[in-house]
């Protein structure tokens, strides 16, 4: 009897969902995944890279380019769509010519590159085990085969060239003088624009030999993105008029980033669909704010380092205690009971005073150094997250579950 009211009771659950009527027309069109055909406010930047890149068609080498631009500027989006317009003529014209797109942040070693690129040219090379310079002979000679143009574009090239050094950029930027029939290009993609400052000054230049600047989207250009793709992902009359300019002013606020203006408006209208609405409002686009910002404090916080969590977790104890004008001796004091407890090398407390800044860094915590006149410097610290759900994803790892019960401390008690 009851199995059957709960299958009643299940089936209810579906009808209900289903009679809501659905506010999206195509939800994938807001992902990062998607690149819309036509990307409003970056013709200028389409048009630099096209400048260089057409040489291609004329069967000559385009020049090498660095892109910068901070994160959600469209300097992916850019190059995917100009990548596709360029290999698209050129099988028209019957000129073989090749964009090789590689994210540094997944292939981030000379080798993995160099494998990526030979294995594209149907070699093939083991994961790991052969001396570099084989692997590098192996793309080399497979290009060489045909007359061909190869445009290795490098995504977060900062990245790589933080982790792994500029050796393979070196390399790869000298093939040409070694290859007969084919021609290499390289684009960098960067979101730092300091990154050159780690290069040989001959790869330097090499690379640098155009560069084109991404800069950030404001309020009303992250409007007109986001009507383009409201218009592909909505039907019609979903979104009350303030939700959109709420969406692009928030994401301006934050260095004009189209990806969070594009995030936020899909988060929005998914709260909505949750608690049955007919239309997106301003309040959704609030709570989906907060709901974002809460998931990256979670990220941030679940992936600090033990001995980071430990402080943090002095900070929320102190916090929940009441007190407000936290300095570093306290957090120092708590600390150290902490580790005690779970029994872990304790710190000096240079070193908390260096964690405690990147905790601020992170924007987890806030610290403002203040004098105290013939007692020197220390620091004012307080929560800027939310006390309760910090506490909770800093005791949800297993090293700091027994401090679940810790009670607040009394920070006056000095050790
Ligand atoms: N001008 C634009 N028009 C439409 N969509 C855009 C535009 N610029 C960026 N986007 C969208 O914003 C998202 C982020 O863009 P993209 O990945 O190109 O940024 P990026 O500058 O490469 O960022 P990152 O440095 O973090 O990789 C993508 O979904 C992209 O389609």
């Amino acid at each position: 009897m009851v199995g059957n009211a709960e299958e009643k009771s299940i089936d209810k659950v579906f009808e209900n969902l289903l009679s809501i009527k659905p506010i999206f027309k195509n939800r994938e069109v807001l992902r990062p995944s998607y690149t819309p055909e036509y990307l409003p406010h970056r013709l200028d930047q389409i048009n630099s890279v096209a400048e260089i890149l057409v040489s291609a068609l004329r069967g000559e080498s385009p020049s090498n380019i660095l892109i910068y631009g901070k994160t959600g500027t469209g300097k992916t989006a850019t190059l995917e769509s100009v990548s596709k317009k360029l290999e698209d003529l050129a099988e028209k014209m019957n000129i073989e010519c090749k964009v090789l797109f590689i994210n540094c942040e997944r292939i981030d070693t000379q080798y993995r590159i160099l494998a990526h690129l030979a294995r594209h040219y149907n070699r093939d090379v083991p994961i790991t085990g052969w001396p570099t310079d084989q692997v590098f002979n192996e793309f080399r000679d497979a290009l060489d085969k045909k007359e061909q143009i190869a445009i290795i574009i490098l995504d977060e090239i900062d990245n790589l060239v933080k982790k792994s050094g500029d050796d393979i950029l070196y390399n790869l930027s000298r093939i040409n003088s070694d290859l007969k029939k084919a021609k290499v290009s390289i684009i960098g993609i960067s979101n730092d624009l300091t990154f050159t400052d780690y290069l040989d000054p001959r790869v330097k230049s090499s690379l640098g030999e155009e560069e084109i600047i991404f800069p950030p989207y404001n309020a009303d250009q992250l409007r007109d993105i986001l009507e383009q793709r409201s218009r592909m992902a909505f039907k019609e009359n979903m979104l009350e008029p303030a939700v959109i300019p709420l969406c692009a002013a928030f994401a301006a606020q934050e260095h004009g980033d189209a990806r969070k203006a594009l995030d936020l408006l899909r988060v929005s209208a998914e709260l909505s669909e949750r608690l049955s609405d007919t239309v997106v409002r301003e309040e959704h686009v609030r709570k989906a704010r907060e709901k974002i910002e809460l998931d990256r404090i979670t990220e941030v916080v679940r992936t600090l380092p033990t001995q980071s969590k430990l402080v943090l977790y002095s900070i929320v104890l102190l916090d929940s205690e009441g007190s407000h004008e936290l300095n570093t001796g306290d957090v120092y004091n708590v600390y150290r009971r902490l580790c005690r407890m779970i029994d872990i090398d304790i710190l000096t407390g240079r070193r908390v005073t260096d964690l405690i800044s990147e905790l601020d860094m992170l924007g987890i915590i806030n610290a403002t150094v203040v004098s105290k006149g013939r007692y020197g410097r220390t620091k004012e610290i307080s929560l800027s997250v939310p006390a309760e759900s910090t506490r909770k994803v800093l005791t949800d790892d297993y090293r700091l579950r027994t401090l679940k019960e810790a009670r607040p401390f009394f920070h006056q008690q000095r050790l």
